[in-house]
C-alpha cells in the first residue's frame, strides 16, 4: 500500500508533494475513486440510453429538492461577495501575475480548459500559487518585470482543478492511476489553504464538466474528508460549479443542494455546453445537430433557456450566478479590437440585464469593459441576488429544442473547425492550454465544439453549401490544405493525427484530451 510519485522531482516539487498532501492524495484515492469510476460509468450508460432514443429531462427521484422551499446556500465567504468581473487563465508564472493584478474581482486559476496538465504544469501551476499567496512571485523577461500589486488590489484566487474524466500518471496511490481533479483539488488544499485563510480568504475553487448531482455529492465528499483531515471547519472550502454539460443542465438545483454548504454559486460555461450538447445527441440526426459553430449565439432558443434558468435557480437559493466567456480578446487590427470589446460589452450587457452577479473575460484588456458594464447594473449592491428572476420558468422541451438554432452548416465553418482544432492541439501538445486563433480566445472546451462538430457532420452525412458531403476523405484533405496555410506546416504532423482521430474515429472518444495526455511520458 503506498502513495508515490513517478514524475520527476523537479526544483521545489516537495513544498508541494509534501508528505500530508501525499497522505491526503491516499485517503482521497482509496475513500472516492471507486466511486469515480463507477460515476464515469454512468455516464456511459445515461449516453446509451439516449443513443437508443431516450431523453433528458428533470428528475422525479429529486423532485422534492426541487420544491423543498426551506433551503439556501451558505453566505459568501469573504472575498467573493463581489463577483462582477472574474479573469481566467493558466497558472503560469507570468499570467499569475498579470492576472492577480488584472483588476478583476477573482481570478480563476485554471487546470482545466486552459491548461495542458503536464506534470511540469500541474506541480508548477502550484508553485506559482503557492509564491503569489505568499507574496514571493516575481518575474522578469529582458524588458520587463513583473511584481504584484498592494493585497487589496488583487483578485480573489479560486482554482479550477481537472474534471472527473482526467487521470493523473505521475502519481499513483497502490499502484494505480489517481483522479487529476483529487490530485489538484489536494494539491492547492494542503500547500495553500491555511495561508488563503490567514490572508483572510479560503480555499476556494471552481468545479468543471460535472453530469449530475451524484457527481457533486462526489465533491462534497471530498471537501468533508479533506477539512476533517486537515482540521478545518466544515464550510471552510467554497465551490462554485459549473454547468457546462447537457446532463447537468437538468440537475442545477440539486448540484446547489449536494453542496450546499460548500456552495459558491454556478457558473454557465457556455462553450463546454455546447461541446456536450453536440456530444449527447451525437447519434440522434438532424433534430440535435448544430449549425457552424461561430452562428451559435447566446441568444439561441435553446442557449437562452440554459441561462435564464441558470440565475432563476441560484437566486431562489441565495447563490451567486456567474455568466461566461464572450471568447473575443483584444487584437493589434483596429478594426477587428473595436468588434471585439463591442461584443465583449454586448455580451455582458445581456448577462447583467439577465441578472447574473458577474461574467468571466480571457484577457486583462477586456477587465473594464466588463467591470464598467456590470457596475451600471449593480449600483452600489456588491451583486444583484435581490432579482429571484420568478418571470422565469423553463421547461425540459426548452432546453432541449435545438432544432430552432438558426444557421447553416459551410465550407467556410468546417474549414474553420479543422483549422482551430489542430492548431489548438499543436499548441496543447506543446504544453499550452490555450491561444488565440483567427482573433478568439480557444481552449480545451472550444476545441472539442470544432471537432465534435465535424465527427457529428460526417456522422450525419451533412451537405455544405458547397454541395459536398462532409466524409473522411473531405475532412483529411480540407485538414492538409489548412496546415499548409500555417507557418511552420511540419510543426502540425502529431496535432494532425490526433485531430484526425477525435474526429473522424468511428468510435467517438470522449474527450480529446484523453488520447492527447497519453502522448506525454
Ligand atoms: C471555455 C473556458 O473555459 S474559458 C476559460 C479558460 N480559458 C482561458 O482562461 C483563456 C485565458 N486567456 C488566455 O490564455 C490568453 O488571453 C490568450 C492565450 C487567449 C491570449 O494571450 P496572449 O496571446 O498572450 O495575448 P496578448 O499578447 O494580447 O497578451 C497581452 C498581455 O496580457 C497577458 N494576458 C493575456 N491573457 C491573460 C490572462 N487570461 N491572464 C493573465 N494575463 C493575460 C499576457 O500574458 C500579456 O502579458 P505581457 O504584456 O505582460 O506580456
Ligand atoms: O469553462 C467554461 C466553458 O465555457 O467551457
Ligand atoms: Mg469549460
Amino acid at each position: 500500500m503506498s502513495v508515490d510519485v513517478i514524475g520527476p522531482m523537479g526544483e521545489r516539487y516537495d513544498e508541494i508533494l509534501s508528505e500530508r498532501a501525499l497522505e491526503l492524495i491516499g485517503l482521497l484515492h482509496r475513500e472516492l475513486n471507486p466511486r469515480r469510476l463507477e460515476l464515469l460509468e454512468r455516464r456511459q450508460t445515461r449516453q446509451e440510453e439516449i443513443a437508443a432514443g431516450g431523453s433528458l429531462g428533470f428528475l422525479e427521484e429529486t423532485k422534492a429538492v426541487r420544491e423543498d422551499p426551506s433551503w439556501r446556500v451558505a453566505d459568501a465567504a469573504p472575498g467573493l461577495v463581489d463577483r462582477r468581473v472574474e479573469i481566467t487563465g493558466p497558472t503560469d508564472r507570468k499570467m499569475t501575475i498579470n492576472a492577480l493584478n488584472s483588476g478583476a474581482k477573482v481570478w480563476l486559476a485554471d487546470q482545466e480548459d486552459a491548461n495542458t496538465p503536464t506534470w511540469e504544469n500541474v506541480v508548477g501551476g502550484q508553485l506559482n500559487l503557492l509564491d503569489a499567496i505568499s507574496r514571493k512571485i516575481d518575474f522578469s523577461t529582458a524588458t520587463k518585470s513583473y511584481a504584484l500589486k498592494p493585497d487589496d488590489e488583487l483578485a480573489t484566487i479560486v482554482v479550477r482543478p481537472r474534471g472527473w474524466h482526467l487521470p493523473e500518471k505521475h502519481l499513483l496511490v497502490d499502484g494505480e492511476r489517481t483522479s487529476g481533479s483529487l490530485v489538484d483539488f489536494a494539491l492547492y488544499l494542503v500547500a495553500c489553504g491555511q495561508l488563503q485563510l490567514d490572508r483572510g480568504a479560503g480555499p476556494y475553487y471552481y468545479l468543471p464538466k460535472m453530469e449530475s448531482h451524484l457527481e457533486a455529492r462526489l465533491w462534497n465528499d471530498a471537501f468533508v474528508l479533506a477539512q476533517d483531515f486537515l482540521g478545518l471547519p466544515r464550510g471552510t472550502i467554497r465551490a462554485t460549479v459549473l454547468i457546462e454539460t447537457y446532463p447537468a443542465a437538468f440537475e442545477m438545483e440539486e448540484i446547489l443542494y449536494e453542496l450546499r454548504e460548500h456552495s459558491a454559486g454556478l457558473n454557465a460555461g457556455r462553450w463546454d455546453f455546447m461541446f456536450s450538447v453536440i456530444k449527447t445527441y451525437r447519434t440522434r440526426g438532424a433534430d440535435f445537430q448544430l449549425p457552424d459553430r461561430n452562428s451559435v449565439t447566446m441568444t439561441v432558443p435553446f442557449m437562452r433557456a440554459y441561462t435564464e434558468l441558470l440565475v432563476r435557480t441560484c437566486h431562489k437559493r441565495g447563490a451567486h450566478a456567474i455568466g461566461g466567456m464572450a471568447a473575443f480578446i483584444p487584437s493589434k487590427d483596429p478594426a477587428v479590437n473595436e468588434q471585439a470589446f463591442a461584443k465583449v460589452e454586448a455580451d455582458k450587457t445581456r448577462e447583467a440585464g439577465d441578472g447574473f452577479d458577474g461574467s468571466w473575460v480571457a484577457h486583462p484588456g477586456m477587465v473594464e469593459t466588463c467591470k464598467a458594464v456590470f457596475s451600471s447594473v449593480l449600483g452600489d449592491r456588491p451583486n444583484q441576488l435581490d432579482v429571484l428572476r420568478e418571470d422565469v420558468h423553463v421547461t425540459a422541451q426548452q432546453l432541449l429544442d435545438v432544432a430552432s438554432t438558426p444557421g447553416s452548416v459551410t465550407e467556410a465553418g468546417l474549414r474553420n473547425n479543422i483549422s482551430v482544432a489542430i492548431q489548438y492541439l499543436a499548441a496543447w501538445l506543446e504544453g499550452t492550454g490555450a491561444v488565440g486563433i483567427f482573433n478568439l480566445m480557444e481552449d480545451a472546451a472550444t476545441a472539442e465544439i470544432s471537432r465534435s462538430q465535424i465527427w457529428q457532420w460526417r456522422q450525419n452525412n451533412v451537405v455544405l453549401d458547397t454541395g459536398a458531403t462532409v466524409t473522411t476523405d473531405l475532412v483529411t484533405k480540407l485538414a492538409d490544405e489548412e496546415i499548409a496555410k500555417l507557418e511552420d506546416p511540419a510543426r502540425f504532423a502529431t496535432a494532425r493525427e490526433t485531430f484526425l482521430a477525435v474526429a473522424l474515429d468511428d468510435e467517438y472518444i470522449d474527450f480529446l484530451t484523453l488520447p492527447a495526455y497519453e502522448r506525454f511520458k
